[in-house]
C-alpha cells in the first residue's frame, strides 16, 4: 500500500482518549511509503519506503533525539507523528490519544496537545500578521482566550521566551533568525501541549545562536513539564539537548538509547561514523577522529552516502557501507539487542550469544 498524501481529518478518530495517561508518545511499526513519479507504461511505479517499521518511545517532560544522515526519514516520522500525512502501516499514541484508525479524522484535543517547531521560522510564520497577532491565534482557537485576558498571555509568553512586550508589533521580517524561532516556541507553547515536536528547529541558524535557541527549549521544559521530539540531522546538537537518541538510517531505527551513552559508547557502525564525523575542539581528539574516518573509510571502501547502492529488501540498509558487513547483513533485517549501558541496537554484530560491544569486536 502506498500513500504520499496529505492526511485526511474529516472523520472520526477511535480510541482518542486524551486523558493523559500513559507514555507521552509511543510509536510501533511505522511505515511511509511514496509513490514515484508517474512511470513510462512499460514500467512499474517506483516506491520509496522513507519510514520502515519505526518504533519510539517518549516519556513524560522527556527529550528523544532523532538523528540520521539527509534522507533517512525523520522529518517523515516527524510529520506522520503530527498527522499531517498518514501512515501506511502501525500505531501512534501521543499524549493519551490513541490515533491508529489512519482513514479517520485527528481529534481536535491532539491538535492542542501536540504542537510543532519547524526549521525555517521565516516560511512557517504568517508574514502578514504581526507577532502578537501570530501568538495569539492558538489561544484563541485552543484555549478559548479573548480581549485583554488573551493580550496578557501573549505578553507572558512572549516574556517566557526571551523577547520583549514590542517584538509584539513587529513584523516576521523584522526579527533576527534567531527571534523568530522564538516566536515559534512561543505559538507552540501558547496552547499548552504536551508534546512539542521540534523538526530541525536550530540548523537554519548561527553557532551561537542555535545553542541560545537549546537553552531556551531546555527551559521551558523545567517550567513547563512538556516533552520533546527532537529532530535533526547533526548528532553535536542533540547530544546536549536530549535524553535519549535514536538513530536513523535509510528509514530504519539502527540503535536507541541515553543520549550519553550512545555519544560515549556506539554500538552500531553508522552511529559510530554519525560520532565520528562531529568536530571535537580537543585537538588530540580531532586527530583520533581524523584516524577514525580514515579507517573507516579504508575498511569500507564504499561509495558516498547519497549514492550508496540500496540494500537487497528485507536486509540492513547499512550494510552496502558497513565495515563489518557480513553475508546475513545482506538477506535479513536484524532484531534489536539490548545493550549494557541502556537503549537497543539492530546489527548483526550484536546477535546472540555475544553479550557485549567489546566481546564482539
Ligand atoms: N513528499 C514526498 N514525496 C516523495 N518522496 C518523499 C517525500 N518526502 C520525503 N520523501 C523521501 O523520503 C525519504 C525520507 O525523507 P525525509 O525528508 O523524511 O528525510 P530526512 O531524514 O528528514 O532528511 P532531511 O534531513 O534532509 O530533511 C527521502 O528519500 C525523501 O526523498
Amino acid at each position: 500500500m502506498t500513500s504520499a498524501n496529505t492526511a485526511n481529518t474529516d472523520a472520526a478518530g477511535p480510541a482518542a482518549t486524551g486523558d493523559g495517561s500513559g507514555p507521552l508518545l509511543r510509536v510501533r511499526d511505522l511505515t511511509v511509503t511514496f509513490a514515484g513519479r508517474r512511470p513510462a507504461p512499460w514500467r512499474r511505479p517506483a516506491t520509496t519506503v522513507a519510514v520502515n517499521g519505526v518504533d519510539l518511545d517518549i516519556a513524560p517532560g522527556e527529550t528523544l533525539g532523532l538523528v540520521g544522515e539527509s534522507g533517512s526519514g525523520k522529518s517523515t516520522t516527524a510529520r506522520a507523528v503530527l498527522r499531517l500525512l498518514r501512515p501506511d502501516r502501525g500505531t501512534i499514541e501521543a499524549a493519551g490519544f490513541r490515533v491508529d484508525g489512519f482513514g479517520r479524522r485527528v481529534p481536535a484535543g491532539y491538535r492542542r496537545a501536540v504542537q510543532a517547531v519547524f526549521q525555517d521560522p521565516l516560511g512557517s510564520l504568517d508574514p502578514t500578521k504581526v507577532i502578537g497577532d501570530i501568538v495569539a491565534e492558538p489561544l484563541a482557537v485552543h484555549v478559548g482566550l479573548r480581549g485583554p485576558e488573551r493580550d496578557g498571555r501573549v505578553a507572558e509568553l512572549l516574556e517566557q521566551v526571551g523577547l520583549g512586550a514590542q517584538h509584539a508589533r513587529r513584523y516576521p521580517y523584522e526579527l533576527s533568525g534567531g527571534q523568530r524561532q522564538r516566536v515559534s516556541i512561543a505559538r507552540a507553547l501558547a496552547p499548552e501541549p504536551r508534546l512539542i515536536i521540534l523538526d530541525e528547529p536550530v540548523s537554519a541558524l548561527d553557532v551561537s545562536v542555535q545553542s541560545q535557541v537549546v537553552n531556551l527549549l531546555e527551559d521551558v521544559r523545567e517550567r513547563t513539564g512538556v516533552g520533546y521530539l527532537f529532530v535533526a540531522h547533526d548528532l553535536a546538537v542533540v547530544r546536549h539537548a536530549c535524553d535519549r537518541i535514536a538513530v536513523m538510517y535509510r528509514g530504519r531505527v539502527v540503535e536507541e538509547g541515553p543520549a550519553d551513552r550512545i555519544c560515549e559508547r556506539p554500538a552500531h557502525p553508522y552511529t559510530e561514523e554519525l560520532l565520528a564525523a562531529v568536530p571535537d575542539p580537543d585537538p588530540a581528539r580531532q586527530r583520533l577522529q581524523r584516524q577514525r574516518r580514515r579507517e573507516l573509510a579504508a575498511a569500507t571502501a564504499a561509495p558516498a552516502p547519497n549514492t550508496a547502492p540500496a540494500p537487497a529488501a528485507g536486509g540492513c540498509p547499512f550494510a552496502p557501507r558497513c565495515p563489518h558487513r557480513m553475508p546475513v547483513c545482506t538477506d535479513t533485517f536484524p532484531d534489536r539487542t539490548s545493550l549494557p549501558g541502556g537503549g537497543r541496537v539492530a546489527c548483526h554484530l550484536y546477535d546472540a550469544p555475544v553479550t557485549t560491544p567489546e566481546e564482539v569486536r
